[in-house]
């Protein structure tokens, strides 16, 4: 059920700090690294990570929604591959503008910003280790024919000039988008999605991992005990149905922050119905069978398993929402968290093939 691997000696990430970005240097800790999961899909995945930590140089694309763990399978290839004693370096392509994002990667030439000494980048910082690019997608257009030098084993010249170094660094790059779709929309290199895409790792969303996600709130509660202190009492089984069924647009990540929220409002006693947020219910409560009866009537779906897309997770929650709410518009978009003119958008998408949609919206 759990992947683990030992520490890497140390990680390198871009931390936002005061309103600037500053690099930092923390020790990685043991328990990151765990991967949770032991469903048909995550094992394949599984089986995938461990062929592709076999390699030492070639570079690797994993690809998955947000929040299903690639910087986590990131850093277990690292530190099960041939480069586990060197760094294991982080760096996200959306979050930095594309200049900044230009010297964090290949580093300044001394004297090219005006200070006297050379600031090495990250790819260098990385040498005999592993660079880990999350949201390639991101990277700006003009960028990508220098990174694609260095993953042909061009050397590495820091902005300004100077001399050209070795590039010892295997890059791991991640995506939640579509990149040959991007290729497509001459937004992103096709040589570059060829050249970092010859290796792929594919997550599974939760919504498609059987019985994964009663593994994770078990891993998470023994978690949040360890640090609070606070024994857990486990999980009521109502709860626990209703984890079960929800689509988790947001993945482990999403998974990871309700059950953390819900255990400190537990507060020893086991997790229930009341500890979670409400949309978790919403999506998953079977509606009360509304009495006039919304606009567009809905019986939501049943929950999304199996092979649902994201968007059609969505809609599914919506409805359900919308249908719990009796139609209430105003309570739909509260209990989502979004506004009643973005709610009113999405139903009137999902109502289009209604016939009764041709009723206006309830302002309620
Ligand atoms: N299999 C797993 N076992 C345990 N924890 C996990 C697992 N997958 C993800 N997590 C946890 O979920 C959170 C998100 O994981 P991670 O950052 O690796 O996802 P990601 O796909 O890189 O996200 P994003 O696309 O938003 O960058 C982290 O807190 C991580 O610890």
């Amino acid at each position: 059920m759990e992947e683990s691997a030992a520490p890497s000696r140390r990680t390198e990430r871009l931390c936002s700090s005061g309103g600037g970005m500053t690099r930092v240097v923390c020790v990685e800790d043991d328990s990151e690294v765990r991967l949770i999961g032991a469903s048909e899909r995550w094992a394949r995945a599984m089986e995938q990570l461990r062929r592709l930590s076999e390699h030492e140089r070639a570079p690797l694309l994993i690809t998955g929604e947000p929040g299903t763990g690639k910087e986590l399978c990131a850093r277990r290839l690292h530190a099960a591959s041939p480069r586990a004693g060197g760094p294991f370096v982080a760096v996200s392509a959306a979050r930095l503008p594309a200049e900044r994002l230009l010297e964090e990667l290949f580093g300044l030439a001394a004297g090219a910003d005006g200070r006297p000494a050379a600031r090495p980048g990250l790819l260098e910082l990385a040498r005999g280790g592993t660079l880990f690019l999350d949201e390639i997608g991101a990277l700006p257009l003009e960028l990508q024919p220098r990174l694609l030098a260095v993953l042909d084993g061009e050397p590495l010249c820091r902005i300004g000039g100077g001399e050209a170094l070795v590039a010892d660094v295997r890059v791991i790059a991640a995506t939640s988008q579509d990149l040959a779709a991007r290729v497509l929309g001459r937004s992103f290199h096709e040589a570059l999605h060829r050249r970092v895409g010859g290796l792929a790792l594919s997550l599974p969303p939760l919504r498609e991992r059987d019985g994964d996600v009663r593994r994770l709130v078990e891993h998470f509660l023994q978690r949040q005990s360890g640090a609070t202190g606070l024994a857990s009492a486990g999980v009521a089984p109502r709860a626990l149905a209703q984890l079960e069924a929800y689509p988790w647009p947001g993945n482990v990540r999403e998974l990871r922050g309700v059950v953390e929220r819900a255990f400190l409002r537990a507060h020893g006693a086991p997790l229930d119905l009341e500890h979670l947020p409400p949309e978790i219910g919403a999506a998953t409560r079977p509606p009360a069978a509304p009495r006039s009866g919304p606009p567009g009537a809905l019986r939501p779906s049943p929950p999304a398993r199996g092979s649902a897309s994201l968007g059609e997770a969505v809609r599914r929650h919506i409805l359900a929402v919308y249908a719990a709410q009796n139609g209430n518009v105003t309570r739909t978009a509260s209990a989502l968290g979004i506004t009643r003119v973005s709610l009113r958008r999405h139903l009137r998408q999902y109502l289009a093939a209604d016939a009764r949609d041709k009723e206006p919206l309830s302002d309620r």
